[in-house]
């Protein structure tokens, strides 16, 4: 297994920055002051590294939507029941979340897939790939063994595979698992150093007394399994989650593979944190979609050096911020191959 993901992870290849530099100089004989279409060009030149090409198309857009439930929900650090999760699922398959209608308004395919819900799922639609029924409860013990950690890591990158021989150029992250916000805020706490009070925040929505019982949970699971920082995949199987390894998996394939991955909130941000640490050159394929109200997305995006670019106040996942993100991905790649030069369309170029 770890083989397999050292294979994923060499054919991750550094941008082709003679295409962007390209792309840099192109973008200055446009008609438009130098520099003011802002994080459009910036945007339009991390595309232009990734794919190789001035003006890609990346017509083709999947959002894949990993579900798994998580053992610490029998600690009550959610504001729903988990329940919730397979009712959630099959809510995405008969195309009613609001994913399901941001993906349609934005020309996305939804893929859903079962990598660890607690409960046995059967439709023609779903992905089934489920590694086990649910996580442990991680303030007792690992949440997953280190085996099961590195198989949500590949099942992640073959579900990425998978999609780019049926023509996917473009990934969003999205998720589903009632509970996890408290994992995402485990491994980021590991991974950076901060304590479990800067990052835990209230996720679907709890009270302040459970809020500070959360942090607690978080503490509890930390001290209990010693996660080692500098083993990214350690940090996954003792205090994570089956989909955040999935989507963290997901990154790393569709990297491997050339294309962009739009990322979602702050557990879609943890499993970016996870695919960066185990391979920092995956970070130059991802791009932040928006800054979610979880308290610490401002500050897992920090760790990770992304700059969102939009603000909305979402904390819903399921990859609803990203998907809103492909209207301004397709502007960039329309402001290239669109827009007129300053000598096709007889404008004076130059400051004077
Ligand atoms: O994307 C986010 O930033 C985000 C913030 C808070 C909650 N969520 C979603 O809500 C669920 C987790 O919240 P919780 O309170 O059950 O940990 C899970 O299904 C996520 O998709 C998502
Ligand atoms: C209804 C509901 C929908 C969701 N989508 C992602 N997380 C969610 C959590 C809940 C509770």
């Amino acid at each position: 297994m770890m083989d397999t993901l050292h294979r994923i992870t060499s054919d991750i290849k550094p941008l082709n920055t003679k295409v962007q530099a390209e792309t840099a100089a192109y973008l200055d004989t446009l008609t438009k002051p130098p520099g003011s279409l802002g994080k459009l060009e910036s945007l339009a030149i991390q595309l232009a590294g990734i794919t190789g090409q001035m003006k890609p198309t990346l017509a083709k857009k999947s959002v894949v939507v990993m579900a798994g439930d998580h053992g610490v929900c029998e600690e009550g650090i959610s504001a729903f029941p988990a329940e919730v999760t397979p009712q959630m699922v099959i809510n995405f398959l008969n195309g009613g979340a609001a994913v399901n209608v941001l993906a349609r308004q934005a020309g996305a395919d939804v893929h859903c897939v079962d990598i660890g819900v607690a409960t046995e799922l059967n439709h023609e639609k779903l992905l089934s790939r489920n590694i086990g029924r649910g996580t442990a409860n991680m303030v007792k013990g690992p949440a997953m063994t280190r085996e099961e950690a590195l198989q949500s890591l590949v099942t992640g990158a073959e579900v990425a595979a998978e999609l780019v021989s049926q023509g996917t150029q473009l990934f969003v992250t999205g998720e589903m698992g009632i509970g996890n916000t408290t994992p995402s805020a485990a491994i980021f706490s590991v991974l950076s150093g901060r304590q479990p009070s800067e990052v835990v925040g209230r996720g679907t929505g709890v009270t302040d007394e459970r809020l500070s019982h959360k942090i607690q949970v978080v503490e509890q699971a930390i001290q209990v399994n010693a996660p080692q920082a500098e083993d990214p995949i350690d940090v996954l199987a003792k205090v994570g989650g089956y989909e955040i390894g999935g989507l963290a998996g997901l990154i790393l394939g569709a990297a491997a593979h050339g294309c962009p991955v739009l990322i979602d909130g702050f557990i879609s941000s943890a499993a970016a944190l996870v695919a960066k640490s185990i391979c920092p050159e995956a970070l130059s394929y991802m791009i932040a979609s928006h800054v979610s109200h979880e308290q610490a997305h401002v500050l897992l995006l920090e760790e990770l050096g992304l700059h969102p670019m939009l603000q909305m106040d979402m904390r819903l996942g399921e990859g609803t911020g990203g998907v809103l993100c492909l209207h301004l991905v397709e502007a960039a790649c329309r402001i290239m191959s669109e827009m007129a030069t300053f000598e096709s369309a007889g404008i004076s170029g130059g400051a004077v």
